[in-house]
């Protein structure tokens, strides 16, 4: 049994999509990055590898490499986990937190739960996803940009998973 933890952050900008966990949020400004700036996506690859000592995402795909040029992070997800596996572990739990102060993020919240649950082949019920304010308070008050925590529980992948 191994835990990990993942923490990223991306400048809210104009003329970007906002996506989160894989979704595509309306909202008049974006999170600017050489890949679709997944900001949710990024810091749970990041709890996943750390569980299995794996490194970090930058180590797998460097930042402006021109193949990561507006990647999809649920597809750059399903690799780091799909190494998690050949490393001999599967997800037990992820539990995460986006910090934004805009947009709300509540409506949204089930529709990426599932989607990162059917791109990793686990339970909905694995992947936790939470949202927060800072009050105004920071770069994350101000609305300049958006951070998200996660934390991971790898399972040996003979384990049972006691879910
Ligand atoms: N971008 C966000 C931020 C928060 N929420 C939801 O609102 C609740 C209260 O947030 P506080 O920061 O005031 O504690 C929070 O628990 C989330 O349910 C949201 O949907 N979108
Ligand atoms: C996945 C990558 C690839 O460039 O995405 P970026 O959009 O650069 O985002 P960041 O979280 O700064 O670093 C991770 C990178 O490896």
């Amino acid at each position: 049994m191994r835990t990990g933890c993942g923490f990223d952050v991306h400048r809210l900008v104009p003329g970007r999509r906002l996506v989160l966990g894989g979704v595509e949020i309306p909202y008049s400004l974006g999170l600017a990055g050489h890949s679709d700036a997944d900001v949710l996506l990024h810091a749970l690859a990041d709890a996943l590898l750390g569980a299995a000592a794996l490194g970090d995402i930058g180590r797998h795909f460097p930042p402006g490499d021109p193949r990561y040029k507006d990647a999809d992070s649920l597809v750059l997800l399903q690799e780091v986990y799909r190494m998690v596996r050949q490393a001999g572990y599967r997800l037990g739990n992820a539990d995460t937190i986006i910090i934004a102060e805009q947009p709300k993020l509540a409506p949204f919240i089930d529709s990426m739960r599932e989607r990162i649950a059917r791109a990793l082949e686990v339970h909905k019920g694995q992947i936790s996803i939470k949202a927060t304010t800072t009050e105004g308070l920071g770069f994350t008050g101000r609305g300049e940009g958006i951070a998200a925590q996660a934390s991971v529980l790898l399972l040996d992948s003979d384990e049972h998973p006691g879910l």
